[in-house]
């Protein structure tokens, strides 16, 4: 537990079935998600080698020039937008990324002239799969529920997305790589290099997220935020650009689908009492609201993005 700012937690107890060890874990983990919603993992079961492979071939792939990149553009009529993205420069924020759909997806769209991205990448997304699963059980646990809760809840695995993201050298006027939010989803996993730039909101104050040579950071998505009734935080953040060099990372998101009705979960509002924070809805009409603000913000017009329109209270703090 190298820094109590950002706690590294040992998963090697929950492969090991060393419950002494499990408790310790998940009593650091309940601290962390109450507290930032933020943490590190270590020995989590994904291969050292697959998540250094991974980050090395989707830098060369990014520092290939432009033209080869917008073979990669998304497919007219995908549902989301996989392929090769990149946000406009200049802009109030820049970064460039590849959008993974599921492995069996037919909107995946992968460079021709890498192509062991493709195999590398849903070598990651199976991995980070399983990785949500294990953490969804980990989260359960620590909060006081039987460990299947979270996983019931969650049970369809066609939303997830797993993205390879680059950030280019800060300039003089452009410092931001991605701009203050809070992830969608259940859980964000977070493969970044050595380079640093991702900070986590924290009492007003913004802390590094310093990397951690093995480790993936782990982030709370706003799901668990209103799931938990506020009771885990989904933490906002953002990614400066270096300085002098180029970043490169991964975020994988496990998601929830759609259609899922969303709101604290009754251990929370009826049998320890708590009063609900958030009025139920359905995900996509966050989602929705969400890219609704996103485009407000982008002008200059709005903050939020999209939680504080479910929200029964009006803490600033976290909606
Ligand atoms: O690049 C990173 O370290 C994190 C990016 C991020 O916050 C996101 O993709 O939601
Ligand atoms: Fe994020």
């Amino acid at each position: 537990m190298a820094n109590s700012l950002m706690p590294i937690v040992d998963l090697s107890p929950f492969f090991l079935g060393d419950e002494d060890g499990e408790r310790k874990a998940r009593e650091v983990i309940h601290e962390a998600c109450s507290r930032y919603g933020f943490f590190q993992i270590v020995n989590h079961g994904v291969p050292l080698d697959l998540m250094s492979r991974a980050l090395k071939l989707s830098k060369s792939f990014f520092e290939c020039p432009v033209e080869e990149k917008m073979n990669c553009s998304p497919l007219p009529g995908a549902p989301f937008p996989a392929g090769y993205n990149r946000k406009p420069n200049p802009s109030y924020e820049f970064a460039e990324y590849l959008v993974m759909l599921h492995p069996g997806s037919t909107f995946n769209v992968f460079p021709a002239n890498h192509p062991q991205l493709r195999e590398v990448m849903g070598d990651l997304f199976n991995q980070f799969t399983k990785m949500g699963a294990i953490l969804e059980s980990i989260l359960s646990e620590s909060l006081g529920l039987p460990p299947s809760t979270l996983q019931e809840f969650n049970n369809e695995r066609n939303s997830d997305v797993l993205t390879a993201l680059y950030y280019l050298p800060a300039t003089e006027n452009e410092k931001m790589g991605i701009s203050s939010h809070r992830d969608v989803g259940c859980i964000t996993f977070v493969l970044q290099d050595e380079v640093g730039g991702l900070e986590v909101q924290k009492d007003g104050k913004w802390i590094p997220v310093t990397p951690n040579k093995g480790a993936l950071v782990v982030n709370i998505g706003i799901v668990l935020q209103v799931l938990t009734n506020d009771n885990y935080k989904s933490p906002n953040h953002r990614v400066m650009r270096p300085n002098g060099r180029s970043r490169n990372s991964f975020s994988f998101f496990y998601n929830v689908s759609g259609g899922k009705w969303l709101e604290p979960l009754p251990y929370f509002t009826k049998q320890i009492d708590q009063k609900p924070n958030y009025k139920g809805f359905i995900y996509s009409d966050y989602l929705q609201k969400r890219n609704e603000n996103k485009l407000k913000r982008a002008a200059g017009l709005e903050e939020d993005l999209g939680l504080s329109h479910f929200s029964l209270t009006k803490s600033i703090e976290n909606h």
